[in-house]
């Protein structure tokens, strides 16, 4: 059997978007009602997708804002970035364009593993960012994009299914069907 393989990520936002939510959804299996303000907690899981098992550690930040400073949490080793708004916040989704420039300018690249995610996505009522913004920003970036409730189990674990994906990619190990598709 192949070791597991180490992955750290960072799931980085404004306040109250979901951070915690979204993580304690996919690593424990349920939804905290409560909004209790994160100063930062670490988290481990195992998980297997594509065929191997990755040892997935998880930093679920404090919530940021376009004058928050990154700490050495944002970047040193950090294998792939959640970059997480609310589809009910504007200013959410001004914060994580904001984010993500920062957070390009410290690491010194033009692109990271990075999966842009649009949490909430069940307060219908209250939603102000459509899907196709999300889309168009993540493109912009070269991320992958999905929207996300931290009210379901399934959205939470697809959200660290991805960003495992886009860091594999980073490291040339496509998915089987993307490779056939890249030799067309
Ligand atoms: N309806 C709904 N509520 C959510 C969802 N995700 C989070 N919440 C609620 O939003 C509030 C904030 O969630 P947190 O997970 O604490 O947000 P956070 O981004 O970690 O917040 P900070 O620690 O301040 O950065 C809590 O009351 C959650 O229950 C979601 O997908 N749908």
């Amino acid at each position: 059997m192949p070791q597991p393989k180490y992955r750290k990520i960072a799931v980085i936002g404004y306040r109250s978007v979901g951070k915690s939510s979204l993580t304690i959804q996919f690593v424990e299996g349920q939804f905290v009602d409560s909004y209790d303000p994160t100063i930062e907690n670490t988290f481990n899981k195992m998980v297997f997708v594509n065929g191997q098992d990755f040892h997935l550690q998880l930093v679920d930040t404090a919530g940021q804002d376009e004058y928050s400073i990154f700490t050495e949490s944002h970047s040193v080793d950090i294998h792939g970035y959640v970059l997480v708004y609310s589809v009910t916040s504007m200013k959410s989704f001004e914060v994580v364009q904001s984010l993500h420039d920062k957070l390009l300018d410290m690491v010194g690249k033009i692109q990271v593993p990075t999966v842009l995610v649009g949490n909430k996505k069940d307060l219908h009522m209250e939603r102000v960012i459509k899907p196709e913004e999300g889309k168009k920003l993540a493109d912009s970036w070269g991320a992958a994009f999905m929207e996300s409730s931290a009210k379901e189990n399934e959205t939470a674990v697809e959200v660290f299914k991805r960003i495992i994906l886009e860091m594999e990619k980073a490291d040339g190990n496509a998915p089987a069907a993307e490779k056939k598709c890249a030799v067309m």
